[in-house]
């Protein structure tokens, strides 16, 4: 008996040791459930092959909401006022008591029109397959009964309802996956600045507030995405950020399942983590040699809601597919942020925006989810142009490494935002791969081929007519073969 227990152990650790070279991933064999376990280092960390879903999706929402928005000049409203800035200060002189507090706002943020499900509804419609909402941002009010706010969270005050839990069921139940942002900093909570003071060779708040805090939501919410930020002031050491993504990657309800960012501690951003943000509005315009996303918002000056936003401030549809579509060619997600009202309602200029994704995605997004960088990015005759590609198996290895040749790929994308005045498109990286006579273009959402030859290392291609044509905004070509 205790031989063969023997045998089970040695075959159970062999088979373990493979699998982890083999792919870094959790799977079963024979049953058993065989899983790396990380160790709390950046080296080890950065092993963990990025869950499948979240290259997959490319497109997410990101939705800034919580007592600044009631204010409405944006989400960095408190700081900004304490610091002195002088149009806040003459905006609550004139409009408010002497003594009012910003804690005084927060029975303000009521929400009393807040309906996950229609929310839910309207993500949906925009094409997005992804949430991200502030379940806490640097004032440190959180968006769900946190354990360690006491009368400074939606649960208590305000709302009065558990915002985090009640989007997330409803996000989930439209068939989208929920992730929460999470400021690591609280900019005047008097524990962290303890702990500041000290220059952080003091832990209180690291322990006290922010570890329970963050397992309090992963425990009770299993968000797929944790998008960390505020981790600027201080170094990953003191937030302990590598033994948190261990027992997050190891241990926590969401192991397999969710991405964080890199927003981890100074030196960290584009450095570590499942996907990079780099700095906010991150578009680099080639491709990157690891998984990064776009987070930028529609409102060009505010991530929180801003009463004064006029239409100007906003993006347009086109700016905003130029973003998405620049964006998902060289292999990063687009997070595209709106700032809810404090009555939580989305203003009409915001649903708009997201319908109008939603119905270009009807069209085009074949060529948009789950595909791969394809050889170039961005065509280098025509800038309005930006390339996609599907392979025969969607390759989740090396999300997005550069295919080494047409093989393996079953479709080329070229999707351009300008249509030509003369309705004739020329591109000059197609020229090597397409073959004539072997490959086929079409149009996405209009019917039959389209007519094109090359010459002198150009490819001529003859669009329809453009009354007849279905998609708005921009455009894809489909190639593959016939
Ligand atoms: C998404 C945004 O994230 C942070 O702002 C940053 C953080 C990092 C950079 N950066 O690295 O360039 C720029 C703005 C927040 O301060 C801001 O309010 C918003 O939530």
């Amino acid at each position: 008996m205790k031989i063969l227990l023997l045998c089970i152990l040695v075959l159970c650790s062999v088979v373990s040791s493979y699998s982890t070279v083999e792919s870094g991933e959790s799977r079963h064999i024979s049953g058993h459930l065989v899983s790396k376990k990380y160790s709390p280092d950046w080296k080890d960390l950065d092993t963990r092959p990025l869950p499948h879903w979240y290259d997959d999706a490319k497109i997410g929402i990101f939705l800034h909401w919580g007592v600044y928005s009631v204010i409405g000049f944006s989400e960095w409203f408190w700081s900004n006022w304490k610091g002195g800035d002088k149009k806040i200060t003459k905006f609550m002189k004139e409009h408010y008591p002497p003594d009012f507090t910003y804690q005084d706002f927060a029975p303000m943020f009521k929400a009393e029109f807040f309906d996950p499900t229609e929310w839910a509804d309207l993500f949906l419609k925009s094409g997005a397959r992804y949430i991200v909402l502030t379940s806490k941002h640097h004032d440190g009010f959180t968006m769900f009964p946190s354990h360690r706010s006491y009368s400074w969270n939606s649960y208590e005050v305000g709302p009065k309802r558990d915002i985090v839990g009640e989007l997330s069921t409803a996000v989930r139940a439209a068939g989208l996956k929920f992730g929460v942002y999470h400021s690591l900093y609280e900019w005047f909570n008097p524990i962290y600045e303890e702990d500041k003071k000290n220059n952080f060779t003091t832990r209180y708040y690291a322990e006290t507030k922010l570890w329970p805090d963050l397992k309090q939501l992963i425990n009770d919410y299993k968000p797929s995405v944790l998008w960390s930020d505020g981790d600027w002031e201080t170094y990953d050491t003191y937030w302990k950020s590598t033994d948190f993504l261990a027992w997050l990657y190891n241990e926590s309800p969401v192991k397999d399942e969710i991405v964080v960012n890199d927003r981890w501690g100074i030196g960290i951003p584009c450095k570590h983590g499942d996907f990079y943000n780099c700095a906010d509005r991150y578009n680099p315009g080639s491709l990157q040699n690891h998984k990064w996303e776009n987070a930028f918002t529609v409102d060009s000056r505010s991530w929180g809601f801003r009463k004064p936003m006029t239409l100007n401030d906003t993006l347009s549809t086109n700016q905003i597919l130029y973003q998405v579509v620049s964006t998902i060619s060289c292999g990063g997600n687009a997070l595209i942020n709106v700032g809810p009202t404090q009555d939580g309602t989305i203003s009409p200029i915001f649903q708009e925006r997201l319908l109008d994704l939603g119905n270009w995605l009807k069209i085009n997004g074949e060529a948009i989810y789950s595909t791969s960088p394809w050889l170039h990015q961005n065509d280098s005759l025509n800038q309005d142009v930006w390339y996609t590609c599907r392979k025969v198996k969607h390759s989740h290895r090396h999300p997005t490494a550069i295919p080494r040749d047409n093989d393996n790929i079953i479709a080329i994308y070229a999707i351009f935002l300008k249509w030509p005045t003369t309705n004739i498109l020329l591109l000059k990286d197609l020229s090597t791969y397409l073959h004539n006579g072997v490959y086929k273009i079409e149009l996405l959402g209009n019917e039959g081929l389209i007519n094109w030859n090359i010459k002198n290392g150009v490819t001529s291609i003859e669009l329809p007519d453009k009354a007849k044509v279905h998609s708005e905004n921009a455009w894809t070509l489909k190639m593959s073969l016939k």
